[in-house]
């Protein structure tokens, strides 16, 4: 059975912060306010994820609340997201997201968070595709405020069988 997923994040940018992408930190004057690293890419994977496997959203399974996740790298969070799927019985098939930043210009640093993020799934990185874009100025990512990211997961149930060639 294959499920799908969507997940939605923003973040605001401000100075004083490192700006973590994709689990990539990009050099930048400004970067994301968060209770964690505030990774907004990866955080709407987590919620894609948890949105194809039933299991709520990021709020639910690593509350702001809780200091145990003050300043954490996210690349943990959707390690242990991935950890869910996986003892409901689903993998990774393939996804898909979208960042949306007017600023900085994304492209040079695509590369490094399809393969941070294929590691993290343990899937191909032709399974793993992110892409960026502005908002032509409009709103509040085109004014700088913020970065916010879309993702689109499709979930596979792993094969026991198969996973263990019988
Ligand atoms: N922060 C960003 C935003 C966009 N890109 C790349 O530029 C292309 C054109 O963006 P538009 O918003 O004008 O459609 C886009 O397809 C991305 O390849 C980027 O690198 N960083
Ligand atoms: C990631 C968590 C971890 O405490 O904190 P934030 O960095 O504030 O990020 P958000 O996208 O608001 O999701 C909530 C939390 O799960």
């Amino acid at each position: 059975m294959m499920r799908i997923g969507h997940g939605y994040d923003v973040h605001r940018l401000v100075s004083g912060r490192r700006l973590v992408l994709g689990g990539v930190e990009i050099p930048w004057h400004f970067g994301l306010m968060g209770h964690s690293d505030a990774d907004v890419l990866l955080h709407a994977i987590c919620d894609a994820v948890l949105g194809a496997v039933g299991e709520g959203d990021i709020g639910r399974h690593f509350p702001d609340s809780d200091p145990a996740y003050k300043g954490i790298d996210s690349r943990k969070l959707l390690a242990e997201t991935l950890a869910i799927a996986a003892r409901r019985g689903f993998r990774v098939g393939n996804l898909d997201a979208t960042i949306i930043a007017q600023r900085p210009k994304l492209a040079p640093y695509i590369g490094a968070m399809v393969e941070t993020i294929a590691a993290l799934c343990q899937v191909d990185i032709r399974q793993v595709n992110i892409k960026a874009t502005t908002t032509e100025e409009l709103g509040f990512a085109g004014r700088g405020e913020g970065i916010a990211a879309h993702a689109v997961v499709l979930m596979a149930e792993v094969d026991i069988g198969a996973e263990l060639d019988v």
